[in-house]
């Protein structure tokens, strides 16, 4: 057996190869998400093909969710967690700066791939991902091909620490709530390798908030819950610094995320993490934060 490749066994019944983990972590948060089959994320997909691994933002549209004891209600309610999280997207695209279409964009943890869709339908450019889930990646894949935008949108089984793209290959590049699994450090230093001079660099992410002190205990819960590492905001900005990526637009979305989670902790689609997320956001110990940077 090659040390370097394992198999995969795909839903289609065919096995692909991938690259083995770097680390037996990576291994792990693979399996996580080859497993991974919530409702809370395939039925908010189904509403319109756009599939998210990530939360929502805006106000509740409480006119589009009509009275509660009315039939159509949960389907109602699904489509609107959906529109909230297509929202999330869409602040995430607005801060990537001009991108025409011959440009490479990258999606590092790119899940099913939403946020790649929906990036070639604005800009019409390329938009390269990595997930560590062979299963996420043929899901995203399947997707752009149904589309007919396969030629544009691709997603690879790769380290987003140590990505295949040339130096200098990417006009922008993200991480939609990706960045808490990984040294920062790392990161940054390999979005800057990929990002051209002048490039930009957008993350949404939750982190813990250094005027709290510390991780608070919903905070090492939603740890827990996900496996990842959740870092500080302190921790974002210093290793920015660090790998020439300088903040351009720090914006605090905290507020404009509970009204989702209030919303979904309503729902049967609940998973049992919501009254974790509402109360550290509502005690501060917890920010959602979207960050821009230009990669100089
Ligand atoms: C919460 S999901 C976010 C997915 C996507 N960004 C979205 O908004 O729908 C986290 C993703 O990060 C990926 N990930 C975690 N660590 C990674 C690593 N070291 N390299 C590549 N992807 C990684 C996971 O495979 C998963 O796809
Ligand atoms: C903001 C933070 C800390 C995010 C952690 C990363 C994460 C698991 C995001 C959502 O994934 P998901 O959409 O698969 O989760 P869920 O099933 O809860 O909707
Ligand atoms: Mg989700």
């Amino acid at each position: 057996m090659n040390l370097h490749v394992t198999s995969v066994e795909l839903t289609t019944g065919t096995s692909v190869s991938i690259p083995a983990p770097a680390s037996p972590y990576q291994g792990d948060i693979a399996r996580y998400w080859d497993g991974e089959a919530r409702p809370v994320n395939l039925r908010l997909g189904d509403v319109d093909g756009l599939y998210h691994h990530h939360y929502g933002i805006g106000d509740v549209d409480h006119a589009a969710l009509g009275p509660v004891d009315d039939s159509g209600y949960e389907d109602r309610l699904i489509a609107e967690l959906h529109r909230l999280e297509s929202a999330q997207t869409e602040v995430l695209l607005d801060h990537l700066g001009p991108v025409e279409r011959g440009d490479t964009l990258v999606d590092a943890g790119c899940g099913r791939g939403g946020s790649m869709v929906m990036a070639h339908q604005r800009f019409g450019c390329r938009a390269e991902g990595v997930t560590l889930s062979a299963k996420q990646a043929d899901f995203a894949n399947r997707r752009a091909r149904e589309l007919g935008i396969e030629d544009h949108v691709r997603a690879r089984v790769c380290n987003m620490l140590d990505t295949p793209f040339d130096t200098g290959q990417a006009t922008a590049s993200w991480n939609n709530e990706s960045s808490m699994y990984v040294d920062l450090h790392d990161l940054f230093a390999e979005h800057s390798r990929i990002l051209t001079t002048g490039g930009r660099y957008v993350t949404i992410t939750g982190c813990w908030n250094p005027r709290y002190g510390q991780p608070s205990k919903w905070v090492s819960q939603i740890n827990a819950h996900f496996e990842c590492n959740i870092h500080s905001r302190r921790e974002y900005l210093r290793a920015m610094a660090d790998n020439r990526l300088v903040p351009q637009t720090v914006i605090d979305l905290t507020a404009a995320t509970l009204p989702y989670w209030e919303l979904r902790a309503t729902s049967s689609l609940v998973t049992g993490i919501e009254e974790a997320f509402i109360n550290s956001y509502r005690d501060g110990s917890f920010q959602y934060l979207l960050i821009a940077a230009d990669r100089v």
